[in-house]
């Protein structure tokens, strides 16, 4: 596939991140460290995007506040189309606030993302120019059912690619399987768009069982473990790249943007995957879901590392 231009369309965050210093205990405060910084899972996978010099066009809704101004132009300043983005005057910026334990992983998060709901379509509000204008179409499910199908519908010769986001949010992509191009889940949020139990099957027979429904790529994530593609009736197993995570926020998104950069760079997907893997890892080496680490040049450096 020889496609450059890709449309992203879902949540911008303001994160607020906290990072425990001592176990968590109920009913009291923790003393720890709470960082501020752009976030949602599209926006981090457009800022991953531009950090790879890919140009994205941005789309999605912003409150009328200080954190939606201050979103607008970081994205803006990363290299991200950010034209056709709305700004809703008595809206509220979506927010995400996690809670992390102290050796990094997640302890738990809650998403504000109701204003991403407000992203719609319709005759007296049309898809955007800028996206029209897109190869590809990166959606993500802190869009509501409605607006997800009704993008499926309008993709016309665009390829179509999905991410589940979350357990909570991805089975909203079930009405629309068979006209998604690329999915892009981990293996928790693969078993509740499958309705069936954790743990029950290996991350190959889940991305063969997405497959089965008529998804020509599917890529099944799960952390350190090996990832699995299934394309073309075929599956492998891709193993990640070995390196001390510091912060894994948007490593999956980081993921995305390394696979579909490779991918508009004339790449198979079981090619495209060891980028997508690259560059989640420079990614859960730095803080933050698209670190300045991210370019081009380390993407190609940690390639080069494997061979
Ligand atoms: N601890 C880790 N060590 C090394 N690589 C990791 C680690 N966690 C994630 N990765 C890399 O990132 C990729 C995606 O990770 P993961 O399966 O956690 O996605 P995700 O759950 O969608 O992430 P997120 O929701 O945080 O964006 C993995 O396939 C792997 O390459
Ligand atoms: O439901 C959601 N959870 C988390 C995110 C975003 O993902 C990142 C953490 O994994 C973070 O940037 C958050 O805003 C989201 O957009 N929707």
């Amino acid at each position: 596939m020889s496609r450059s231009k890709v449309g992203v369309i879902g949540a911008i965050h303001l994160d607020r991140i906290a990072h425990a210093d001592r176990p968590f205990k109920p009913d009291t405060s923790t003393p720890g460290k709470i960082v501020s910084r752009p976030g949602g899972v599209g926006a981090n996978i457009a800022r991953a995007m531009a950090r790879l010099g890919m140009n994205p066009t941005m789309y999605g809704c912003l409150g009328g506040d200080a954190d939606g101004a201050y979103l607008a132009q970081s994205l803006q300043e990363c290299g991200i189309d950010t034209s056709c983005i709305r700004t809703l005057d008595d809206g509220r910026t979506g927010s995400y606030l996690a809670l992390h334990n102290p050796d990094g992983t997640l302890f738990s998060a809650i998403s504000d993302s109701l204003i991403t709901s407000k992203v719609c379509f319709s005759k007296t509000n049309p898809i955007p120019q800028a996206l029209l204008d897109c190869d590809i179409w990166l959606c993500e499910t802190n869009l509501e059912e409605e607006t997800l199908l009704e993008l499926a519908r309008a993709k016309e010769h665009r390829l179509f690619a999905a991410d589940t986001v979350s357990i909570a949010k991805a089975p909203k992509l079930r009405l629309l399987l068979s006209e998604i191009d690329i999915l892009f889940t981990n293996t928790d949020e693969a078993a509740a768009l499958l309705d069936c139990k954790p743990g029950q099957f290996t991350t190959q027979e889940l991305a063969q069982k997405l497959a089965s429904m008529g998804i020509p790529t599917v890529l099944v994530s799960d952390s350190n473990k090996p990832l699995a593609l299934c394309c073309k009736g075929k599956t492998s197993s891709h193993t990640p790249f070995s390196v001390v995570p510091v912060d894994v926020t948007g490593a999956g998104d980081a993921f995305i943007a390394g696979f579909l950069y490779a991918s508009s760079r004339n790449n198979e997907p079981v090619n495209a995957v060891k980028s997508g893997l690259a560059s989640a890892s420079i990614t859960v080496e730095a803080t933050g879901a698209a670190p300045e680490t991210l370019s081009p040049q380390s993407l190609n450096a940690r390639l080069l590392e494997r061979n």
